[in-house]
């Protein structure tokens, strides 16, 4: 292998000087160690009878430290994740405090507040009678206060950078909070956990100077291994040096064990491209693949929707079962918020919720029936297809087998079944699609909620994906919502289209209905259409807003505002002015040329009327012999004029 060097990176001598001469000064101490040591006595040295008993001792001193870490610092580090309040950044420094502070202080303070005249030390003695100086406890209560932070801190920072979208899917998909915990959020930071207990408890087993002035130094008692060598040095200096190389080489081992770990490897990994090589083969094959057909009803609830919403959005909703909306509209317009709502996720907006004959509207998140696929599906990174296929049948009580079982018949209808036993980072974007889809599904849901499902896929992948989908919502008997940015989408997948704007419903309609009646320009611009808005200046008149008047055909009563609706392919270019018919013909100048399937989209540019978007045939465009900049003539038949009224 061969080393890269970045041109103009030399060691400078002024820094490698000191550098080398910092790594001699932390070396030194240990080869004094490793050459001072009789190697020949270290075995009799480390089977003293005292030293056994320190060794045991410390043993079990540094492990009930680390317990009593676990209990008291895996919530901590959970609340300074994921609550804000209060005095948190001081109870950070507090939780810090331990790190900096001299450990004979911290000694000195676990007196003043557990001693037997401190805060805390006589109430222990009278009510519990626990008196922890010169007792092991008091050595278990010295070690853990030293000790804890280590884990507390790696853990916070792991926490605090996983994604909530997973406790959150899971507990769409009917999983209690402590399930969540335990199922989820502890696997995913299990890395971080192992990491911060081998610190905490490497810690814990070299404390000193705390557990002397607080325990004292009683042999048997509370005089762990570090205590033993203090002893040890002024009367037996070789033994010392034996015991002194043991704790060392226990502190090594954590250190090559742990190697980087400590810096946070979450379970929160981003999805690797270590796919297997008979990927590309197996996804071809699955492309092909024909979906199974879509579940049988029984394993499905067949629930209307009934929902109004109110705070940031503002919106009443009905649909009967087996409905897919499509909500579609403009960045900001509260979609996810929508969404949310929906799963009681949100403070910004409140469902009353009602599917079928339940009023979901006070149900927790996992109460609701309420499953949502995420943008990115979420699935959890430490469980097989299967098993994250097979979550919400097991939050929701069924019995391992029957879900597993249940779970491979919902991958092999979405035509993954042969991917079960793969993780998701051996998984393309299609196949987690799916797999997500499986998982939502499988949990029976009464509502399903999809997040732009397809946004992350390649354009193939998403026609296929597309196709999937669209096969399973028809077998779905509950309502879908399916956010999209996608015209293609919304009007492929959607009975109705649900348009947003500013957190209220600025149209709700077929998608053939939305296609030749928009109500925004923003929704006709989204599904390809030129969108002009104007007022009518007489009957058959709109004198356009940016510029120019347009002739249509509805009679308009004057002063009506109204958005005027031109398709592109209603669109005729000429180069020399046309005579006849057309009432509308403009001047222009062609300023855009792109492809679009098989067909041209032109953008001409004109004085006399705001940018018109045309659709020609590549023949067309080069008998016209178009280019950017030409000189053209644009005409649109006043019949070919769209008009809602607003
Ligand atoms: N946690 C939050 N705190 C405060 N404001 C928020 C929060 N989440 C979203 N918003 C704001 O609420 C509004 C609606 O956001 P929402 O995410 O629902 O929009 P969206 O329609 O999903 O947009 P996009 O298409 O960009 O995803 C936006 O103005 C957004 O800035």
């Amino acid at each position: 292998m061969s080393r890269l060097r970045v041109p103009g990176t030399r060691t400078p001598t002024a820094l490698a000087l000191p550098a080398l001469l910092a790594v001699a000064f932390l070396l030194l101490p240990l080869a004094g160690i490793l050459a001072r040591t009789e190697w020949g006595a270290v075995g009799s040295h480390l089977t003293s009878p005292g030293v056994t008993d320190a060794l045991g001792l410390s043993l079990v001193v540094s492990f009930w430290a680390l317990g009593l870490s676990l209990v008291l610092g895996v919530p901590l580090a959970w609340l300074l994740a994921r609550v804000s309040f209060r005095g948190k950044a001081l109870v950070r420094s507090l939780v810090l405090l331990p790190m900096v502070l001299p450990p004979t202080v911290g000694g000195v303070a676990l007196l003043l507040g557990f001693g037997r005249r401190g805060l805390l030390g006589p109430w222990l003695e009278s009510e519990l009678g626990i008196v922890l100086p010169f007792h092991t406890s008091g050595a278990v209560v010295a070690a853990t206060f030293v000790a804890m932070p280590f884990l507390i801190i790696s853990l916070e920072g792991t926490l605090a950078g996983l994604r909530p979208s997973y406790e959150e899917t899971a507990a769409s998909l009917g999983a209690s909070p402590v399930r969540v915990f335990f199922t989820v959020t502890l696997p995913m930071v299990a890395p971080a956990l192992a990491a911060g207990s081998a610190l905490t408890w490497a810690r814990a087993l070299g404390e000193f100077g705390a557990t002397i002035t607080f325990a004292g130094n009683l042999p048997g008692t509370t005089q762990t291994l570090p205590l033993q060598v203090y002893l040890l040095l002024q009367e037996q200096p070789e033994a010392a040096t034996s015991v002194s190389l043991l704790l060392l080489a226990v502190a090594m081992a954590v250190l090559v064990a742990l190697r980087g770990r400590w810096t946070g490897i979450a379970g929160d990994r981003a999805p690797s491209r270590d796919r297997p090589p008979e990927e590309d083969a197996e996804q071809a094959e699955n492309a092909r693949s024909t979906p199974h057909p879509p579940a049988a009803p029984a394993t499905l609830q067949q629930c209307s929707l009934h929902t109004e919403v109110s705070g940031f959005d503002n919106l009443t909703l009905d649909a009967p079962a087996g409905t897919t909306i499509a909500v579609v509209g403009p960045n900001g317009a509260g979609k996810t918020t929508l969404l949310r709502a929906l799963l009681g996720l949100t403070p910004r907006a409140h469902a009353e919720l009602r599917l079928g004959d339940t009023d979901a509207t006070a149900l927790p998140p996992h109460r609701r029936g309420v499953a949502w696929v995420p943008q990115d599906g979420a699935l959890f990174p430490h469980l097989t297809a299967l098993a994250n296929t097979a979550y919400g049948l097991r939050a929701q009580g069924v019995n391992r087998d029957e879900a597993r079982r249940t779970a491979q018949d919902w991958l092999g209808r979405l035509g993954v079944g042969h991917l079960a036993h793969r993780r998701p980072a051996q998984l393309s974007g299609g196949q987690a699609q799916r797999v997500a889809l499986a998982r939502a599904l499988a949990a029976r849901p009464r509502l399903l909620l999809l997040d732009e499902p397809l946004a992350a896929l390649d354009q193939t992948t998403r026609a296929q994906v597309r196709h999937t989908l669209r096969t399973h919502l028809e077998g779905f008997g509950g309502v879908c919502l399916l956010v999209t940015h996608d015209p293609v989408e919304a009007i492929s997948l959607g009975d109705r289209v649900l348009v947003l704007d500013g957190g209220r419903t600025l149209q709700d309609d077929s998608p053939a209905q939305v296609s030749r009646h928009p109500r925004s320009p923003w929704v006709a611009r989204m599904l390809g259409s030129n969108a002009w808005p104007g007022t009518a200046t007489s009957e058959r008149t709109l004198s356009l807003d940016g510029g120019g008047t347009l002739v249509v055909a509805d009679p308009l009563t004057e002063g009506t505002q109204a958005l005027a609706v031109i398709a592109p392919e209603a669109v005729s270019v000429h180069r020399r002015r046309p005579a006849g018919s057309p009432r509308n013909v403009w001047p222009g100048t062609v300023r855009e040329i792109t492809a679009v399937g098989s067909r041209l989209r032109v953008v001409v540019s004109s004085d006399e009327s705001p940018d018109l978007i045309a659709e020609i045939t590549p023949q067309a465009a080069s008998e016209l012999a178009l280019g950017d900049g030409t000189d053209v003539w644009t005409s649109v038949k006043a019949t070919e004029v769209t008009v809602v009224t607003r």
